[in-house]
């Protein structure tokens, strides 16, 4: 099996004429099974363009993308969507339902609208509640999510991702608009993730601080291009020179 989970090679996206240029113009990384990676870059970069484009939500108009050793294209993606869990910025739950509920629906991929109109499999409502235990969230599993604070809320979205066993998490500013205690649990989960798990996690971030104290690997982007992809020192300085 190859040490590299996620390669992207010259990867250009559309042009945008308010940007007058590609958003993504040129990029080229490798990242390794295991590792975890922050993505960072001003408003604009194309940090949320390169998430979306990893699973397929975005076609790019050059180069490539390979995800496990596979390379992204309508026929590959449904088998490299199951091996990725992708989580946004504000948990993307649906409010009405219950964390439980929730959690469930990340299933929805895999089993047939048959499989679920009765109610979820005993065994995937099994797989949740597991899932909400380890998060801190057993109580709550029947709560509706409307009722759960932000940082609770942003775990049962990682729960939801992880309930497809992913090889990938995909966390798109999964800390912005929570506070200081809520971040440090969300961040505290995703760290605890990728050092017991082994997952890989790639995950946008607008604070450098704590960028640098859960991240082996920063990839900074500006316009649309990466100018900094190493460790976490001096974060400060690579912003220095980035287009304002
Ligand atoms: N569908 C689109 N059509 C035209 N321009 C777009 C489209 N999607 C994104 N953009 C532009 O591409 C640029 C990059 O957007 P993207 O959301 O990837 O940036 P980002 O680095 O994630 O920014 P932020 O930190 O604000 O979330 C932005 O200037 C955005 O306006």
């Amino acid at each position: 099996m190859s040490d590299c989970i996620i390669e992207c090679h010259n990867l250009e996206t559309a042009y945008a004429a308010s940007l007058n240029r590609p958003i993504l113009n040129g990029i080229n990384c490798q990242i390794k099974r295991g590792e975890f990676v922050v993505l960072l870059g001003l408003n604009g970069a194309g940090k949320s363009t390169l998430l979306r484009s990893l699973v397929g939500l975005i076609k790019p108009v050059r180069g490539e993308i390979q995800i496990n050793g596979m390379t992204v294209t309508p026929r590959t993606l449904p088998k490299i969507r199951r091996d990725i869990g992708m989580l946004f910025q504000g948990g993307g739950l649906i409010r009405q339902l219950s964390a439980l509920e929730n959690v469930l629906c990340g299933r929805l991929g895999v089993r047939t609208t048959w499989q679920t109109l009765l109610g979820f499999p005993k065994r995937d409502r099994l797989l949740a509640l597991d899932l909400l235990e380890q998060l801190g969230l057993r109580e709550l599993a029947e709560q509706k999510t409307s009722k759960l604070s932000g940082g609770q809320q942003q775990r049962v979205a990682i729960a939801r991702a992880l309930i497809q066993s992913p090889q990938i998490l995909l966390a798109d500013e999964p800390i912005t608009g929570l506070d200081v205690v809520a971040s440090q649990q969300v961040m505290q989960t995703l760290s605890h993730l990728h050092t017991q798990q082994g997952m890989t996690i790639v995950a946008v971030l607008h604070d450098l601080g704590i960028a640098a104290k859960y991240a082996q690997r920063a990839i900074v982007l500006d316009a649309g291009r990466i100018v900094y992809d190493g460790i976490c020192d001096n974060l400060q300085a690579q912003f220095a020179n980035a287009s304002m």
